[in-house]
């Protein structure tokens, strides 16, 4: 497990920024586009042969493996392929995670792709917010590994916008305890709580800030 020193200014990871986002914003609207259209046959069949063509142009130069875990020489994270918050991925819903006094936050909105009971959010995707959340709130010096998480589903979370927050509770040696929970206008909807460890190999990682994406 090793993070990338990705040697560029802050001023350049905001320009990139700047043009990957609107690209996966666009990829994102693909997939909720897919899951709802109604367009008929013959539509599909031409967006399917469209859409390979410009995955053809994407993979003419393409990494050899996963975008990986960097961070710049002042410690900007830039975990821009991952599941949750990176910034190149649309999958990720992404989360936009604010740092306060207790702990972090984020705000944010889960549309069709995130559905597993009808109108509601999938279980799993609820556990994956948590895990990174309670994650991110105990990596404050370095990062952590989920080492145990428990998820306690209170009511069903309904598709649309809502609010998570976590914090830690304890800390003893490398091993911290966080819980977190999913909101939405009613109140919470899922808390978690979890074992996060800080490995020995990370120990000596920078403190990263990892709320960039
Ligand atoms: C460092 C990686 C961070 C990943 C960063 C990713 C992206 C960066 C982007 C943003 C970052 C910001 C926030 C997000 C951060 C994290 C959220 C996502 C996290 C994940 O998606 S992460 C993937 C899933 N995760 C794994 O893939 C872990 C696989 N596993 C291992 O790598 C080892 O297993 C490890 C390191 C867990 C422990 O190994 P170890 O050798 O350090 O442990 P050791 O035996 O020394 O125990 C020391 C004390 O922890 C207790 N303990 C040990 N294991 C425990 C367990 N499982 N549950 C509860 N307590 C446990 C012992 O009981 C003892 O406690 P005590 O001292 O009280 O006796």
């Amino acid at each position: 497990m090793q993070f990338i020193l990705e040697d560029i200014a802050e001023a350049e990871v905001e320009r990139r920024r700047g043009v990957y986002t609107p690209l996966t914003d666009t990829v994102r609207d693909l997939v909720d586009a897919v899951i709802r259209t109604e367009v008929g046959e013959d539509a599909l069949a031409v967006a399917q042969r469209r859409i390979a063509e410009i995955v053809a142009d994407l993979r003419s130069e393409q990494m050899d493996g996963p975008y990986g875990v960097r961070h710049t020489r002042e410690n900007t994270g830039m975990a821009w392929g991952n599941a949750v918050i990176g910034v190149r991925n649309a999958l990720a819903p992404p989360l936009n995670v604010e740092h306060v006094d207790d702990g972090v936050r984020c705000e944010f909105t889960l549309g069709a792709a995130y559905e597993g009971p009808p109108g509601c959010v999938h279980g799993g995707v609820c556990a994956m917010l948590l895990d990174h959340l309670l994650g991110n709130a105990a990596s404050y010096e370095s990062a952590c590994y989920t080492g145990t998480i428990t998820i306690r589903y209170l009511r069903p979370t309904r598709l649309g916008a809502l609010t998570a927050r976590a914090w830690v509770t304890e800390q003893t040696g490398r091993k911290r305890i966080a819980r977190g929970t999913i909101s939405d206008a009613e109140g919470v909807t899922c808390e978690a709580e979890g074992v996060f460890i800080v490995p020995r190999s990370a120990l000596d990682a920078p403190p990263v800030r990892w709320s960039a994406g």
